[in-house]
C-alpha cells in the first residue's frame, strides 16, 4: 500500500511505512489535487536528479549570499533550458510581474509584454513598497507625471522615503519592473497606479540614466532573493507604459476611473489568494520532516528496562506535530477557494472583488501566522538537531514568517476583514437582509441556535456541531465590536478614532470569522473523497483540527456559557482520540505530501531516514572543516592561552 518504501531505508521508518492502513497515492493525489500532477511532480524530481548541472554545488547552507544569488541565477539560468517554471530570482517575475500584466495590462499591452514575460525576455518584480510607506497606499509618494507635450510620463522619487524599497528580486535580477506611483496629470492627483519601468539596459543590465538601483543588505531570511531599493530621478516612459486596462490617460492628459476604484490592487489579492496553497505546502514540508525524524530519533525509556522509544510514541510530541499536518490540509482545502474566487474575478466578474478581499484578507493572515507558528513548533520538536541548517526548518521559518509581512501586514489584513464584518453587523441591526449570499458570511446573519453546543462524547463527533460553535463566536465577537463602535461614536468620537480604539477587539472578531471560514472548508473538502480508508484518514484529521481549534479559543466559547466546561474536556478528550487513531499512519500521511527530497531540503526528513550518517556527513562538508587547525587560530586565540600559561609560571 505504500510506494515510499525502498531498500536500504532505516528500518525504523519502513517499520512505520509497514503500517500505513491506506493509499498514500491516492491521498497524495487529492492533496496535489490529481494523480497526474503528482506524475508530473515525480518527472520533475527524476529529471533534476538526472542532471547534475541543476545541483548545488555544496550545501547552500555554507555559502554567503553573493554566492547563494550566483548559485540560484546560475541554476535558473539552466531552468529556462529544463522547464518553465523557476526559482528565487524570478520569484515575483512569476508571482507578481505576470499576474500584474494579466490583471492590468490591457489586450494590446498584453500582446506585446505578456509572450515577453512568460518567455524570460526580461525578469521583473512589482515595485510599490516605498522606504517609508507600504501599508498605507495612499501616501505613496513616487510620482508618474504626464507630458502631453512629448505623451510620457516622467518618473521621480521626490524624497529619500519615496526610495522603493523591499521588492524581490529588484536588487541586481530585474530589468523591466511595474513601479506603483501617484499619476498626475494637468495638474491633478490621481493617486497609486502602475507603470511599466525599464530600469536596466537589456543587453548590458547596467542601471538606466535616472535610476539607483542596489540591493537592501541581509534580512531575517530569503538570502537568495535580492529584495532592492530604487530611487528614480526624471526617468521618462511613454503614456503607453501606463497599465491601461482599468484606469486609463488620454494623450491629451485625461484620466478615464476604473470600473472599480480597488482593481489596481488586484496583484495584492491575487497574491493573497494563491500564496495559502504555498503556507499549506510549508507547513506540511515542516510537518513531514518533522515526524519522519520523530520516527526514526529514539530518546528515554517509557518502561525501565524496555529499551528507548521514538519520540513519536509521546503524547506531547503527537500533540506538538499532528496538528500541523491537519492545518497544512486545512490551509489546502480554504486556499482552494480563494484561488476559484479570483479566477471568478479574472474571468470578469468585478463584483466578486470586495467578497475577495473581505476573504483573502483574513486567511492571509491566519495562515501565515499559523504556518511560522507550525513550523517552528516541528523545529523545537525536533530537538538540536532542529536548530541545525541541516534540518532544513530554520531557514523554513524565515521563510514563511516573512508571509506575515508581506503582501499586507497581518494586523492590517485583519483589520481589513473586519471592515466586512462591521458592515454585514450594521445591514443585521437595521435588519437589512443580505444583498447577494455569500457563503462566508450568511451565518452573520443567522442567530445562534436556541439549544446550547452539541459538542459531546463521541468516537464521531459532528463537524457541524464544533462549526456552529466557532459561527456562535465570530458572531458575537463582530457585533460586540460594533456595538462598541456606536456606543463610542454615539459618545461623540469620530469613526476613525473609534475605529481605532476598537482595534484589538475588531482583530479578534475577524481571526474568529477566518477560523470558521477554514473549518467549513476543510469540513466540505473531505466529501469529495471516496476512497474509505483514505476518507478514515481525512476524518482524523478534521476531528483533530477542529477539536483542536475549540481549545485554541476555549476561553470565547465558555465566556457566555455557550459550552460548559464539560464540553471543554470532551474536546480535550477528542484530540487525544484522534491522535491515537492517526499515530500508527502518521509517517504515511506525510509521505503523502509527496515532497521530494529536493524540496524538503533537510537531512533530518530524508525519505530514507538515514539521518545520523547523512547529518555527519553535512557537518564534515562545512567549509570549517577543511582545516583542522584554522588559519588564524596561532594569531588569537593560540597566542592568548600561550600569554596566560607564561603569566600563570610568573
Ligand atoms: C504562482 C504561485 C504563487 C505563489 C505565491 C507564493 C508567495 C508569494 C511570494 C512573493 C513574496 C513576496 C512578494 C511580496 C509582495 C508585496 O509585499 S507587494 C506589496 C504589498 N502591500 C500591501 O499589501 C499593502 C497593504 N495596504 C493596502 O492594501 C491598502 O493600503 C489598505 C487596504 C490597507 C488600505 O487601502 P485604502 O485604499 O486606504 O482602503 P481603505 O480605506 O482601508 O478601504 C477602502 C475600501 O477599499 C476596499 N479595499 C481595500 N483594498 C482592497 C482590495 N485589495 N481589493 C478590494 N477592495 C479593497 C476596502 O475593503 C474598503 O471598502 P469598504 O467597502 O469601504 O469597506
Ligand atoms: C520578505 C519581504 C518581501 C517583500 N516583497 C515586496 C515586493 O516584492 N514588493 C513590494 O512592493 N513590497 C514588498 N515587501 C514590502 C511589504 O509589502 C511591506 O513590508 C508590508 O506591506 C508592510 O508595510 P511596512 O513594512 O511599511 O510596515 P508598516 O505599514 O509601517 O507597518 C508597521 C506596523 O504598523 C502597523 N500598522 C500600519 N498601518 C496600520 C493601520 N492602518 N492600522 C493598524 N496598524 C497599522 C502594522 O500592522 C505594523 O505592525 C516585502 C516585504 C518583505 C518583508
Amino acid at each position: 500500500m505504500n510506494s515510499y518504501i525502498k531498500p536500504g531505508d532505516n528500518p525504523l521508518l519502513t517499520e512505520e511505512r509497514k503500517k500505513c492502513q491506506f493509499s498514500t497515492d491516492i491521498l497524495a493525489a487529492f492533496y496535489h489535487e490529481n494523480a497526474q500532477k503528482i506524475k508530473r511532480r515525480h518527472e520533475i524530481y527524476q529529471y533534476y536528479l538526472e542532471n547534475k548541472e541543476l545541483h548545488d554545488p555544496e550545501p547552500t547552507e555554507f555559502m554567503d549570499r553573493y554566492h547563494r544569488l550566483e548559485n540560484a541565477e546560475r541554476k535558473v539560468s539552466l531552468l529556462k533550458k529544463h522547464v518553465k517554471k523557476a526559482g528565487s530570482p524570478l520569484g515575483l517575475h512569476y508571482t507578481m510581474m505576470i499576474p500584474t500584466i494579466l490583471n492590468n495590462a490591457d489586450d494590446e499591452q498584453k500582446a506585446e509584454w505578456l509572450p515577453k514575460a512568460q518567455n524570460l525576455e526580461f525578469i521583473g518584480t512589482y515595485a510599490q513598497t516605498e522606504l517609508g510607506h507600504g501599508t498605507n497606499l495612499r501616501f505613496l509618494e513616487t510620482t508618474a507625471t504626464y507630458d502631453p507635450k512629448t505623451q510620457e510620463f516622467i518618473l521621480n522619487s521626490p524624497t529619500t522615503s519615496a526610495a522603493k524599497w523591499w521588492p524581490g528580486n529588484l536588487g541586481k535580477s530585474s530589468n523591466r519592473i511595474i513601479v506603483v506611483a501617484r499619476l498626475i496629470s494637468n495638474g491633478k492627483d490621481y493617486g497609486p497606479h502602475s507603470f511599466f519601468v525599464p530600469i536596466r539596459d537589456p543587453i548590458t543590465h547596467k542601471s538606466l540614466p535616472g535610476v539607483t538601483v542596489g540591493d537592501i543588505g541581509p534580512k531575517f531570511g530569503i538570502p537568495t532573493v535580492d529584495n532592492g531599493f530604487l530611487l528614480l530621478n526624471n526617468v521618462r516612459i511613454p503614456r503607453r507604459n501606463m497599465f491601461m486596462k482599468n484606469a486609463k490617460l488620454n494623450p491629451d492628459g485625461t484620466y478615464i476611473s476604473p470600473k472599480h476604484a480597488k482593481l489596481a490592487y488586484g496583484t495584492m489579492v491575487y497574491v493573497r489568494a494563491v500564496m495559502i496553497r504555498t503556507m499549506s505546502h510549508m507547513l506540511g514540508l515542516a510537518s513531514t520532516i518533522s515526524i519522519r525524524y520523530s520516527a526514526i530519533r529514539k530518546q528515554g525509556e517509557i518502561e525501565a528496562g524496555k529499551g528507548e522509544v521514538k519520540v513519536l510514541e509521546y503524547q506531547t510530541q503527537q500533540y506538538r506535530l499532528l496538528p500541523q499536518v491537519a492545518r497544512a490540509w486545512a490551509f489546502e482545502f480554504a486556499g482552494r477557494y480563494t484561488r476559484k474566487l479570483y479566477a471568478q474575478f479574472l474571468g470578469g466578474d468585478v463584483d466578486v472583488l470586495p467578497a475577495l478581499h473581505g476573504v483573502s484578507s483574513g486567511l492571509k493572515a491566519v495562515v501565515t501566522h499559523q504556518t511560522a507558528q507550525g513550523i517552528e513548533q516541528c523545529r523545537m520538536a525536533c530537538g538540536g538537531h532542529g536548530y541545525s541548517e541541516a534540518s532544513g526548518l530554520p531557514q523554513l521559518f524565515a521563510t514563511a514568517v516573512a508571509g506575515c509581512t508581506y503582501e499586507g501586514e497581518n494586523m492590517v489584513m485583519l483589520l481589513q476583514s473586519a471592515r466586512q464584518l462591521v458592515k454585514i453587523a450594521s445591514d443585521v441591526r437595521k435588519n437589512q437582509k443580505p444583498t447577494k449570499q455569500n457563503p462566508v458570511t450568511d451565518y452573520l446573519y443567522k442567530t445562534s441556535a436556541a439549544t446550547k453546543c452539541k459538542i459531546d462524547q463521541t468516537t464521531d463527533p459532528d463537524p457541524s456541531s464544533v462549526i456552529e460553535a466557532f459561527e456562535h463566536v465570530a458572531r458575537r465577537l463582530t457585533f460586540a465590536a460594533f456595538d462598541k463602535l456606536e456606543q463610542l461614536k454615539q459618545r461623540g468620537i469620530s469613526a476613525e478614532n473609534a475605529w481605532v480604539q476598537c482595534g484589538v477587539d475588531l482583530r479578534r472578531a475577524a481571526t474568529a470569522h477566518t477560523r470558521t471560514f477554514i473549518a467549513r472548508q476543510f469540513s466540505n473538502g473531505i466529501l469529495e473523497m471516496r476512497d474509505l480508508p483514505v476518507q478514515a484518514v481525512l476524518k482524523d484529521l478534521l476531528q483533530l483540527y477542529l477539536f483542536y481549534e475549540v481549545l485554541e479559543c476555549d476561553g470565547d466559547l465558555l465566556y457566555d456559557g455557550y459550552v460548559i466546561g464539560q464540553q471543554i474536556e470532551y474536546s480535550k478528550n477528542n484530540v487525544y482520540e484522534a491522535l491515537r487513531r492517526l499515530r500508527p499512519n502518521a509517517v504515511s500521511i506525510v509521505d503523502s505530501f509527496d515532497f521530494n527530497d529536493r524540496e524538503l531540503n533537510s537531512v533530518l526528513g530524508r525519505r530514507d531516514g538515514n539521518v545520523y550518517e547523512n547529518m555527519l556527513e553535512w557537518a564534515k562538508s562545512s567549509p570549517l572543516n577543511k582545516h583542522d587547525v584554522m588559519p588564524f587560530h596561532h594569531k588569537y586565540l593560540g597566542k592568548m592561552m600561550e600569554d596566560a600559561r607564561q603569566q600563570s609560571k610568573l
